[in-house]
């Protein structure tokens, strides 16, 4: 089967996953695919021996999660989701089915069993279809499992103990995890490796696949004389392969049977394909534009619910209730509750027991004072740059070249245009830039081994988010952050407690008129795409002028490459074209910013007198390149260059 890209079919819907289990949370989340979190309550009782295979039991399991989910959503909270995701996973060995071990003995008698041997894994997927016609639920199951045959090593009586000591067993079928600690004790595994942490995710997307991307019938006569059969003609597979009386408990407690259509998207989709060929009835469903028509709801929500500082609210760990939040707002709570699920929606909060907590990237980075937080950025945006982009119509018209005036700021950088601003403004794009810089100030700091240098000074440095990541990975370097004096009076509240404080030191001034600081390296990051060549020349050859044989220039920045990057995945070319277009719209409401290739930035290190240049990269956006004033005599020493990507100069 050619797996499609079917995730996206998803996007319009309201997705379930019917399970507590943060490794499928986790696995799901990573495919992009929005959904809410709704932990299913049904109890795993079903009568093993009544089931004549062990994958049949994890298959009704899964069913019967999805379905106490879909009913009680139904039924309880009046809302039907479109779909909902059940799975559960076990794990067989020599006859006997292994779920989660209820203690430390139940551990370590199932981690004895595995012990040397061979085990399979099985984990049931039900995917169920939810609709609501005259307030009665209809639902359709697909239904699957996945094997993976694990083999453990011998193990020591020493190291069973110390596992089962770690806790890791605890809420894991056969009491481990493959994924963590456990992986210690697996010495092969054949088959998905995430079908054995607990959700097959190859599988539920050819599964998606077929659903959602049924084979072309052979022509449209085919079509006259083989209508598609109607809903409710086909039979309920997930019924007639039913588990015991347990096997009820969901559609019970759902006041009937749930009906089920078995392959009612199916049909859709054929009749779908089928209208295409034939040109009859409405063109295909355009999800990928509508997503694009409604994409600005989904940023400003997020932006809405930083202003209102949501996720500081819920970073304590305790969930809270749509009404607790809004009486901390003392708004409202029917809005506050919209806007809350539509964070579900977006992945930034979970939902359980009608209470919200932050999600693992929520905490990261949309909580105002975390380390890698980018609550500054989203309110810049939010103040700032949404109001330049409604009028970006104009910006088109008005058009780029001699006598275009941008609707932004004259430029974007601190040290062109921090004297025009207020103080908070100043502080708003501090907080932004800060965010950003944090999150690629290692990968920065170690594209290339600087461990030679013993001082450096970053020329326009802001709150010296890189100066910290390279005091933190040379020790012996000191570093001195150059900036405008409007800029470092804000820096004080950027800087991490008790941390390489002794190496770095803010020091006041105009890189382009005062006197650079004495260094052995000298750092530039994101400072030349603000400038035209004239001025880049200017201060390239006073950094030049500054710069001790031997010193060297670290420059960052991001680079144009009109081809995009050579040999780059599909997934690579794509982030680059996007970031690409984002670059073009910038350049639109803001002064654009001179774009460079990365030969034009080597020949201008190289002109101003700098040899050996190396270039890497750091992330997606950035490039690094490294280049050295030569000693005396032509005399350089080859140093160590520590890089991705090396690409000397002849
Ligand atoms: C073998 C193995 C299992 N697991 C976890 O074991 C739980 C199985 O239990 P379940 O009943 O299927 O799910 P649950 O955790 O109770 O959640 P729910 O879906 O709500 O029933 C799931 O968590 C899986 O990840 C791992 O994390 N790693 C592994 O190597």
């Amino acid at each position: 089967m050619v797996l499609c890209p079917v995730i996206r079919k998803l996007q319009h819907q309201w997705v379930v996953l019917a399970s507590a289990s943060p490794r499928r949370r986790e696995i799901l989340s990573q495919t992009g695919l929005r959904f809410e979190v709704v932990p299913s309550r049904f109890k795993e009782n079903l009568q093993k021996a009544s089931f004549p295979t062990p994958h049949a039991y994890a298959v009704e399991t899964a069913k019967q999660k999805a379905l106490e989910v879909a009913c009680r959503m139904h039924q309880k909270d009046l809302r039907t989701p479109d779909i909902v995701i059940g799975a559960d996973t076990i794990v067989t060995v020599g006859g006997l089915i292994l779920e989660k071990p209820v203690d430390k003995q139940d551990a370590y008698s199932m981690l004895s069993r595995l012990n040397g041997t061979e085990h399979s894994v099985f984990t049931g997927v039900a995917i169920v279809h939810c609709c609501s016609t005259d307030g009665r639920l209809h639902t359709e199951v697909t239904e699957f499992y996945e094997e993976t045959r694990v083999r453990f090593s011998e193990l020591s009586e020493e190291l069973l103990r110390e596992y089962i000591d770690s806790g890791e067993p605890t809420d894991k079928a056969g009491g481990y995890g493959i994924q963590a600690l456990g992986g210690m004790l697996v010495e092969s595994a054949h088959g998905d490796f995430l079908n054995v942490v607990g959700f097959p995710l190859n599988r539920f997307c050819r599964e998606l696949t077929r659903l959602y991307y049924p084979p072309p019938r052979e022509g449209p006569q085919q079509l006259t004389h083989d209508p598609l059969p109607a809903l409710d003609t086909r039979d309920n597979l997930s019924d007639a392969e039913g588990g015991g009386s347990d096997a009820a408990q969901s559609q019970e407690a759902c006041g009937g049977r749930a009906e089920a259509g078995g392959e009612r998207t199916q049909a859709e989709g054929a009749q779908e394909a089928a209208s295409n060929r034939t040109g009859d009835g409405p063109p295909p469903f355009p999800i990928g534009l509508l997503e694009l028509i409604d994409g600005f709801k989904a940023s400003k929500a997020l932006f809405t619910a930083c202003k209102l500082k949501v996720f500081d609210l819920l970073k304590d760990e305790t969930p809270l209730r749509a009404s607790e939040i809004a009486s901390r707002f003392g708004a409202p709570r029917g809005g506050v509750a919209q806007l809350l699920d539509v964070c579900v929606a977006l992945g930034l909060l979970e939902k359980t027991r009608r209470a919200y907590s932050n999600t693992d990237l929520a905490s990261r980075h949309l909580v105002s004072d975390v380390e890698y937080s980018l609550h500054g950025l989203v309110m810049h945006h939010n103040d700032h740059t949404w109001n330049l982009f409604s009028h970006l119509e104009r910006a088109i018209l008005a058009g780029p070249g001699p006598g275009h005036t941008s609707l932004g700021d004259k430029a974007t950088h601190l040290s062109q245009n921090s004297r025009d601003q207020s103080k908070e403004a100043t502080l708003g794009l501090l907080r932004a830039t800060h965010g950003l810089a944090k999150l690629t100030a290692r990968q920065v700091a170690t594209a290339f081994d600087l461990s030679w240098f013993t001082s450096a000074c970053h020329l326009g440095g802001c709150t010296g988010a890189l100066a910290h990541a390279l005091a933190r990975e040379y020790p012996r370097l000191q570093v001195t952050v150059f900036d405008l004096p409007e800029v470092l009076e804000h820096v004080a509240c950027f800087q991490p407690e008790g941390r390489q404080t002794e190496q770095i030191r803010f020091l006041p001034g105009d890189f382009f008129t005062e006197s650079l600081p004495d260094a052995d390296l000298y750092v530039l990051s994101r400072i030349l795409s603000d400038w035209e060549d004239d001025k880049v020349h200017e201060l390239l050859s006073r950094i030049s002028g500054s710069c001790k044989p031997g010193g060297g220039l670290l420059l960052v920045d991001t680079v144009w490459d009109e081809e995009g990057p050579e040999n780059a995945t599909v997934d690579e070319a794509r982030r680059a074209a996007r970031n690409g277009l984002r670059r073009a719209l910038d350049g639109l409401v803001w002064p654009p910013r001179a774009q460079r290739s990365l030969a034009e930035y080597r020949r201008l290190l190289q002109r101003h007198g700098f040899r050996d240049v190396a270039e890497t990269r750091a992330g997606d956006q950035l490039h690094v390149l490294l280049g050295t004033r030569p000693s005396p005599r032509e005399a350089v020493p080859t140093r160590p260059l520590r890089g991705r990507l090396h690409c000397r100069d002849a």
